[in-house]
């Protein structure tokens, strides 16, 4: 088994490294086009991992063919967006990049579960799912749940419980029109309005928001958090775990909306996107929802299918 990581800059290092340090496979492979970055950094990653007693081996590569009949693919490669800008401003510069890559996943790995990482998350889902012609549930992207920890971590942040015990949910577009559902949020299985006031849970919706961009002005780029984020993705396929998480999948009559891909909640297991879950939004909810969805809709008509 092989898990094939293509773009080896700062998330797909990350990940890497998690997918290491979680034995998810023996097996991990670094693509990219910069000559030597990919091999240098399965290099820097293997001296960790033998540290850490983990039997993964990465290995670093420029030439697609290395990656044929991986069974694991993550998109990572694309440019990240500067402070000041929002994801969507990448959406052309990244088109031709995920097109590009996305015809080599189909002719080295098309049957393989991939996760597409790449910004503006929910159009290049979209279109590496189509460019690559895959099944539906092999797709999935990677938004929701880096959102997700975020919002945990706020959560943690005000009411001082054990990150244990904290349950979140995040929706919609990974972007502008993120949707961070406080109502089904929970600690211990208590709704987490018997924690914290509406003011306080709106404080956190809006922080939860905006945070990426925060650390992006502070430190040019998020890293730990999506790698780790990529790392829950695939141990819940590759291990058939099951977990319930966020991710942007293609949904077809879901939440009454076709042909398009968002964050939804969803089972992630060894037939990847097993099943979407649909949940009833109240007014407030379903209001973020539809402008997200509005909002990924132009962003499709815009790409190079
Ligand atoms: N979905 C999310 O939650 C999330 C989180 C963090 C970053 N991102 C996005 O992930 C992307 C990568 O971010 P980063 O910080 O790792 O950027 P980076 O610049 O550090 O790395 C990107 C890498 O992609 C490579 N690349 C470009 N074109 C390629 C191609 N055709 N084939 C192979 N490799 C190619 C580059 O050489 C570079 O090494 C950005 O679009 C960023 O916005 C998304
Ligand atoms: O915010 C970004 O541009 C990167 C990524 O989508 C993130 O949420 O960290």
């Amino acid at each position: 088994m092989t898990i094939t990581i293509i773009g080896s800059g700062k998330v797909g290092a990350s990940a890497a490294l998690n997918c290491g340090l979680r034995e998810l496979d023996r097996d991990i492979l670094l693509l990219d086009i910069v000559q030597g970055l990919p091999q240098g950094e399965a290099m820097d990653i293997n001296h960790q991992l033998s540290e850490r007693g983990s039997d993964a081996v990465a290995r670093g590569s420029n030439n697609y063919e290395d990656m044929r009949g991986s069974d694991y693919v993550v998109l990572v490669a694309g440019v990240g967006r500067k402070p000041g800008m929002t994801r969507m401003d990448l959406l052309k510069t990244n088109a031709g990049i995920v097109k590009d890559v996305a015809g080599k996943i189909a002719s080295y790995a098309k049957d393989a579960t991939i996760i597409v990482v790449t910004n503006p998350l929910d159009p290049m889902t979209y279109l590496a799912l189509k460019a690559i012609g895959a099944k539906k549930n092999k797709v999935m992207g990677m938004g929701g749940m880096l959102d997700l920890s975020r919002f945990k971590s706020f959560i943690q942040d005000a009411t001082k419980i054990s990150r244990d015990s904290i349950q979140a949910m995040v929706i919609s577009e990974h972007g502008e029109n993120m949707l961070p559902l406080t109502r089904f949020s929970s600690i211990g299985g208590i709704p987490l309005h018997e924690f914290i006031s509406k003011d306080k849970a709106m404080e956190i919706f809006e922080k939860t928001r905006k945070v990426a961009a925060e650390v992006i002005a502070l430190k040019g780029a998020t890293v730990y958090a999506p790698g780790n984020a990529v790392a829950t993705m695939l141990e819940s396929a590759i291990r058939d775990k099951k977990l319930v998480i966020p991710v942007s999948a293609l949904l077809e009559g879901e939440y009454g909306i076709s042909d398009l891909c968002i964050g939804v909640p969803a089972i992630i297991g060894a037939g990847g996107v097993e099943r979407v879950i649909e949940l009833k939004l109240d007014s407030f909810e379903q209001d973020v929802f539809n402008k997200g969805v509005a909002s990924v809709k132009e962003a499709i008509k815009a790409l190079p299918l």
